[in-house]
C-alpha cells in the first residue's frame, strides 16, 4: 500500500505537488492520471525519496521508502528507462542491482524471461531501443518479487504488441494481490488497464475513484432527442439546470433531465418521440472536462 498525505512540493514559488492525499491499495490497477506536468513524476520521485517534500509524506507499507530494511523486495519502481550504464548488459546490470540488494542471482535469469529479455541479455544496454529499455526497467522494478510496484509511463516508446503486454502484465500483477501504480497522461491508456484513477491537474488532486464512478459521477449525461415538435419540447423542457442544444442531424441534446423525465414530460404534453437516447461521455471527455482548468500549456494534452 502506497499512503500519500497532504503531500506537496515546490520549486521556488511553484508548487509542482499541491497538498495531495491519496492510498494506494493492492489488488488492484491504480492510473495516475494527469496532463504534461500536472506532478505525476514528481510525486513518484517523492515516493522513492528521490526528491523531498516540502510538506507532507508518502509512506509505502506504512514506511518512507529510504527507511525500507529491504526496499526492492518491498516495491519496485520504473521511473527512467535510460537510467542504466550503456556499456552495461542487460544481464550484468541486473545482476549488479540483485548483488547490492542480497537478491539470488537467478532472479535474474527469471526476470530477464518474464519481460521478453533472454535473448538479448547479453547485448549493451546503451544499445537498446527505448522499448526493450522500457521492459530492462521493468525487468529491474521486478527483481526484489515486490508486493508494491510503479510505473511512470511505461508504454513510452513501446510498440502495439509491447503496450499490450505491458497492460497484460499491470493486470496480472494486481490480480496477484500486488499493488500497482502507473501513470500516464492518456485516459485512453488507463481506460484500458486500470481499476481505479487518481486524476492530478497543476499538482492538486481532481478526482480519486474508481473508474466506472469517474465516467458515472463525472461524465456529464446528456439525452439525444428527436420529434417533429422540436420548438413545443424546448419549451416544456426548459428549466433551471437544463441545457438544450441542436446537434448536426436534427436531433436535441439534453443535459440535466435523465431520459425517463423527459419522455414523461414530452407525454404529458402529447409531444411523440422519434428518439431518446441516453449518451455517454467517452472517459476522454470526462478527462479533458476534469483537467481543462489545470492544463500547464494549451495544446500540451495528447
Ligand atoms: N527539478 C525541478 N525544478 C524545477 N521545476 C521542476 C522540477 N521538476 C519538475 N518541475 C516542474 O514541476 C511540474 C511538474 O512536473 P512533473 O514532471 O512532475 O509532471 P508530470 O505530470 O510528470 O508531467 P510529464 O507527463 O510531462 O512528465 C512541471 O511544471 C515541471 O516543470
Amino acid at each position: 500500500m502506497i499512503e500519500i498525505r497532504g503531500l506537496t512540493k515546490r520549486f521556488g514559488p511553484r508548487a509542482a505537488v499541491d497538498d495531495l492525499t491519496f492510498t494506494v491499495r493492492p489488488g488492484r490497477v491504480t492510473g495516475f492520471l494527469g496532463p504534461n506536468g500536472a506532478g505525476k513524476t514528481t510525486t513518484m520521485r517523492m515516493i522513492l525519496g528521490l526528491d523531498a517534500p516540502t510538506a507532507g509524506t508518502a509512506t509505502v507499507d506504512g514506511r518512507r521508502y529510504v527507511d525500507l530494511p529491504a526496499p526492492m523486495r518491498t516495491m519496485g519502481a520504473l521511473l527512467d528507462a535510460r537510467a542504466v550504464h550503456p556499456s552495461r548488459t542487460a544481464r550484468s546490470h541486473l545482476r549488479c542491482l540483485a548483488r547490492s540488494n542480497g537478491l539470488p542471482d537467478a532472479r535474474v535469469d527469471e526476470v530477464l524471461h518474464e519481460v521478453g529479455l533472454t535473448d538479448v541479455a547479453g547485448q549493451r544496454a546503451g544499445r537498446f531501443s527505448l522499448g526493450m529499455s522500457q521492459r530492462l526497467g521493468i525487468a529491474a522494478a521486478l527483481l526484489g518479487d515486490p508486493a508494491v510496484l510503479m510505473f511512470d509511463e511505461p508504454v513510452n516508446g513501446l510498440d502495439t504488441e509491447g503496450i499490450r503486454w505491458i497492460r497484460g502484465l499491470m493486470r496480472r500483477l494486481a490480480a496477484e494481490g500486488r499493488t500497482v501504480l502507473v501513470s500516464s497522461h492518456l485516459m485512453s491508456e488507463m481506460a484500458l488497464t486500470a481499476d481505479h484513477l487518481v486524476v492530478i491537474g497543476r499538482g492538486r488532486l481532481l478526482a480519486d475513484r474508481p473508474l466506472p464512478d469517474v465516467v458515472e459521477q463525472l461524465g456529464e449525461r446528456t439525452v439525444r432527442v428527436r420529434t417533429a415538435a422540436a420548438p413545443e419540447l424546448i419549451t416544456r423542457l426548459s428549466a433551471d439546470g437544463v441545457t438544450i442544444r441542436s446537434d448536426a442531424a436534427d436531433g436535441l441534446l439534453v443535459t440535466g433531465l435523465d431520459s425517463e423525465e423527459i419522455g414523461r414530460i414530452a407525454a404529458d404534453a402529447g409531444i411523440v418521440l422519434a428518439e431518446l437516447t441516453p449518451q455517454r461521455a467517452s472517459l476522454e471527455d470526462v478527462f479533458v472536462t476534469l483537467t481543462s482548468d489545470s492544463v500547464e500549456y494549451a495544446g500540451g494534452v495528447s
